[in-house]
């Protein structure tokens, strides 16, 4: 299904050149390559691509774009990530709707640029995704969230030092309180707080590492939220004395940070959560609690505090039996994975994605007696939500599934 994506509102001939009037800001595209993904269609692709780490696919550089497309690749090797700029083919139209409800916001409306939607003017979506291997033509990718046959346009190295902002600029910019009116009069005070307590905890607990704290982890072994209730009642405190009377808010910034670190350290201590801990962690702690603050980012508070949970996942043993059958794309007989390589992998990227609860919001508040399906690598998946979980009850090859 090769073919030229159109980003203007008409389409030339697909002899057209690829570039037609870049002053204008109408640009016929070439797609570099269309991507092989374990996803083959929109439902139950994980939504962003941190969700599901085992989510694999393939890229091959397109000999349309370069005469050797080998030559394209030379160097991308030595980098960890790499940034995938593509088109939501499968959006049906452009969107020019100026305001969209993620699933995140649970039916609440915002802007769309501040989303990152697959509804947009332009249809042009950014993953960043782990670059396994690159082997001549073709890039192997994984914790992707884009489905099969997406046309790519371009391919961007991560580069921490660019793609990630640190606190090294005009300082008063980054803590300004920024107040957005709207035309209708509807004004929201936003105080977008780099100086934030609670953010400031939760960049401790990354810049830390602290694997049994974060977020991400499933573990139920720590009750994540109530450490970080005592550890923001000391800090309150602490900050009290400490930093009463300073008005510079970048220090106040640094100084929650600093705080908020070694408070983090000692409540773990307190709360004797070490001597439950691996050693090695404990000592991760102890070895960077000095570390200076560094990130000064910041993003809406939706994003990291969603109103829906993430959801406890599992699967009947009926279905755990049938996802056994599956083999590693290299041994012999049917079904195989095609991107997977074991049942382990296979039942760990089923938990993600299903534990980021993948429903649209519709289906989450009025069908909650209906069946779910998707499918993840070459396996059809059959599951049903409950209060705070969801279920795997029925495991089938894609292709024995179609047959149906
Ligand atoms: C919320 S978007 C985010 C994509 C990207 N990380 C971004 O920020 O632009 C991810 C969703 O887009 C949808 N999607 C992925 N590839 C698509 C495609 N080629 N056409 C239409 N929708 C697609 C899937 O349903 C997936 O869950």
């Amino acid at each position: 299904m090769e073919s030229t994506v159109c980003m203007g509102r008409e389409q030339k001939k697909d002899t057209e050149p690829a570039i037609c009037s870049l002053e204008t800001g109408q640009v016929f595209t070439q797609p570099i390559g269309y991507i092989e993904s374990c996803f083959t269609g929109k439902n139950g692709t994980p939504r962003q691509p941190s969700i599901c780490s085992l989510s694999r696919g393939r890229l091959k550089i397109s000999k349309k774009v370069f005469n050797n497309p080998t030559h394209s690749l030379v160097g991308l090797h030595q980098f960890s990530h790499v940034w995938i700029l593509f088109i939501f083919h499968k959006n049906g139209h452009l969107s020019c709707k100026a305001k969209v409800q993620p699933p995140r916001l649970n039916g609440a409306k915002t802007g769309v640029f501040s989303t990152r939607s697959p509804h947009r003017p332009n249809a042009i979506g950014l993953t960043l995704a782990k670059l396994d291997k690159v082997e001549g033509d073709t890039l192997y990718l994984s914790g992707i969230d884009i489905i099969q046959g997406t046309p790519v346009l371009d391919i961007k190295p991560y580069i921490a030092e660019y793609d990630s902002p640190r606190l090294a600029v005009s300082p008063k910019e980054n803590v300004q309180e920024k107040t957005f009116q709207e035309e209708d009069g509807d004004s929201y005070n936003t105080v977008l707080q780099a100086k934030d307590r609670e953010q400031c905890i939760e960049r401790s607990i990354q810049d830390n590492n602290i694997p049994f704290l974060d977020k991400n982890n499933k573990s139920e072994k720590y009750d994540r939220s109530s450490i970080k209730q005592e550890i923001l009642q000391d800090l309150k405190q602490e900050l009290a004395i400490e930093t009463a009377g300073e008005s510079n808010l970048v220090e106040d910034c640094c100084t929650l940070q600093r705080f908020s670190s070694n408070h983090l350290v000692e409540n773990i201590e307190t709360l004797k959560l070490s001597q439950d801990s691996p050693s090695n962690e404990t000592s991760k702690l102890n070895e960077t609690k000095e570390k200076p603050c560094t990130s000064d980012s910041f993003e809406a508070k939706w994003v990291t505090e969603s109103p829906v949970p993430s959801l406890a996942v599992r699967f009947t043993t009926y279905a755990e039996r049938e996802l056994r059958q599956f083999k590693a794309p290299h041994e012999s007989g049917e079904p195989s994975f095609r991107f997977l390589q074991s049942f382990e992998e296979a039942k760990y990227a089923i938990t993600e994605v299903l534990s980021a609860d993948p429903r649209s919001v519709y289906r989450r508040n009025h069908c909650l007696d209906r069946l779910f399906y998707f499918c993840l690598d070459t396996i059809h998946i059959t599951c049903w939500f409950g209060d705070g979980f969801a279920e795997v009850l029925k495991i089938q090859p894609v292709a024995e599934q179609s047959k149906a």
